[in-house]
């Protein structure tokens, strides 16, 4: 589940800057795909072009999905990960910081592809990142804390377009870590989360 890939700084920065504008591009052609209203045949064309792209891509790859990939040092690289995979087009991604007391924030950008109500952000992608956000809040050292609850408090519709999140621990007991969050856009909060994480036995002392 977490492996480790012998490499240094120099090689993630080497991949990052080779695999992370082809995310980019792909993220484009999504949001073009989804509003584009060019004429049909310039469609069928587009679709065959991307069709070859993608055979191409194929042509070497790994068995099933990225993994968590940690390197020597500790540096993580969940590149597949679904809200911050920098080789994920279906992540924002979000850039997630970390303050010194241990609240977690970021600032990110929603467009077309994250669509639920008209014009807003799609329930379980505000749940998506929310997840995620409350997970790594509540994984501050070397073990994971996996999603046993997550309760959410969808206040009003979120607005497509920039948004902020954060989240904090508000307690320990135990293998069970509290952490709650925010979801809010330009107006203030749009949805509350409060999550229960869990070490699971494996990673247990
Ligand atoms: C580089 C960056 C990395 C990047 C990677 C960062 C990833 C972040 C990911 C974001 C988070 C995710 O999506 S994680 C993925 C989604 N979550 C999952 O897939 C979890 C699936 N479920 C499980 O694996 C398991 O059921 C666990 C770990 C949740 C629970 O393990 P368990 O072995 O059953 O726990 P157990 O010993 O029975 O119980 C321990 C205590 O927890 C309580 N408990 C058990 N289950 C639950 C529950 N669902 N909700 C609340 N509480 C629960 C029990 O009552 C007990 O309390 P007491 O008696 O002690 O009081």
């Amino acid at each position: 589940m977490f492996t480790l890939e012998d490499i240094d700084g120099v090689e993630i920065d080497r991949r990052a800057a080779l695999y992370g504008p082809l995310a980019d591009a792909v993220r484009e052609l999504i949001d073009a795909t989804i509003r584009t209203e060019t004429d049909a045949d310039v469609i069928r064309d587009v679709e065959a072009t991307v069709r070859a792209a993608t055979t191409r891509l194929r042509d070497r790859q790994i068995d099933g999905a990225y993994g968590v990939r940690f390197t020597p040092d500790g540096t993580g690289m969940p590149w597949g990960n679904a809200v911050v995979g920098l080789r994920n087009p279906i992540a924002p991604p979000l850039d997630i910081e970390r303050d010194e007391d241990g609240r977690h924030h970021s600032r990110f950008t929603l467009g077309a592809a994250y669509e639920g109500p008209p014009g807003h952000v799609h329930g379980g992608v505000c749940a998506l990142v929310l997840d995620h956000l409350l997970g790594m809040t509540a994984s501050p050292g070397d073990k994971p804390n996996f999603t046993g609850t997550l309760t959410l408090r969808y206040r009003r519709a979120t607005p497509l377009g920039p948004l902020h999140a954060e989240a904090r621990i508000d307690r320990v007991e135990g293998v069970k870590t509290f952490v709650v969050g925010t979801l809010s856009d330009a107006e203030g909060v749009t949805v509350e989360a409060e999550g229960v994480f869990i070490t699971p036995a494996w990673a247990r002392d």
